[in-house]
């Protein structure tokens, strides 16, 4: 895999390039881990990409594809040439789906490239068990349904899965300590919650296995970005930490 192993991944949730800019700049010549998603992407397409590429970062291209197996796997071709680090389905298109959008990375990546990383959604984290009952009406406790599309993700052949942290342990025993976890759902302690439900601070993320945290505004609308992503290395890299419930 080509992928630097910074484990945390800025989630770029911006609809203008310049306050991308404006944000990178603070870092000097930090190698970071970039997430784009739909906001930014549908604004500032494939150009941007290339720019953070030549810039030397890595990127997670989220744009959680969720289609018919033929549609995500042709739109998986195309997204193959960008040569991004990450790309992402739903799990809940399935294991055909699933199946398709590996083929069309392998397909789509230029010979002598390796293909983008393929990781599945299983629960968003802005889900709450009572939401996925009672609105999405999947029956069970979320930590069986996020287990149960990991597996799914698992044997369709992805890398891995993004779920929240406090997936990490159950996904990590039932798909092998190998299938990537990238956790959202990030926050430092007196942080809001805003849409999210299943959080955890960086530190509790590291302590149960998460190889990635994806952190959004914990950093960018901090009023110094830099600082927070200071910080939240550090309570990465340190062992003795607090947790929020
Ligand atoms: O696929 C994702 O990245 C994702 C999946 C998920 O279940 N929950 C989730 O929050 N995300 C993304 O992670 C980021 C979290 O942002 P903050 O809540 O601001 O840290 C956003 O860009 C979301 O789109």
């Amino acid at each position: 895999m080509n992928i630097n192993k910074n484990p945390i991944i800025i989630a770029l949730d911006y609809s203008e390039e310049s306050q991308v800019w404006e944000l990178i700049d603070k870092f000097d010549d930090e190698q970071l881990f970039l997430k784009v998603g739909m906001e930014l992407y549908y604004s500032c397409g494939n150009n941007l990409l290339h720019k953070l590429k030549d810039k030397g970062h890595n990127i997670f291209l989220d744009l959680k594809l969720h289609d018919i197996p033929n549609t995500v796997g042709k739109a998986m071709k195309s997204l193959a040439r960008l040569d991004v680090d990450i790309v992402n389905v739903h799990a809940a298109g399935g294991r055909l789906m699933m199946e398709r959008a590996l083929e069309g990375l392998v397909a789509g990546t230029v010979s002598g490239k390796e293909r983008p990383m393929c990781i599945a959604v299983t629960q968003l984290t802005s889900t709450s068990q009572e939401v996925m009952q009672e609105q999405l009406k999947i029956n069970g406790n979320i930590e069986d349904v996020v287990v149960h599309y990991a597996k799914l993700a698992n044997e369709s052949g992805l890398d891995g899965v993004v779920s929240s942290p406090l997936e990490v342990p159950l996904v990590k025993e039932s798909c092998g300590t190998s299938f990537l976890t990238v956790t959202p759902g990030i926050r430092m302690i007196g942080d809001s919650k805003d849409d999210q439900q299943r959080i955890t601070t960086p530190k509790q993320a590291k302590s149960l296995g998460s190889d990635f945290i994806v952190v959004g505004r914990s950093i960018t609308a901090s009023k110094n970005p830099l600082e927070a992503y200071l910080k939240i290395k550090n309570e990465w890299n340190d062992i003795s930490e607090t947790t929020i419930s």
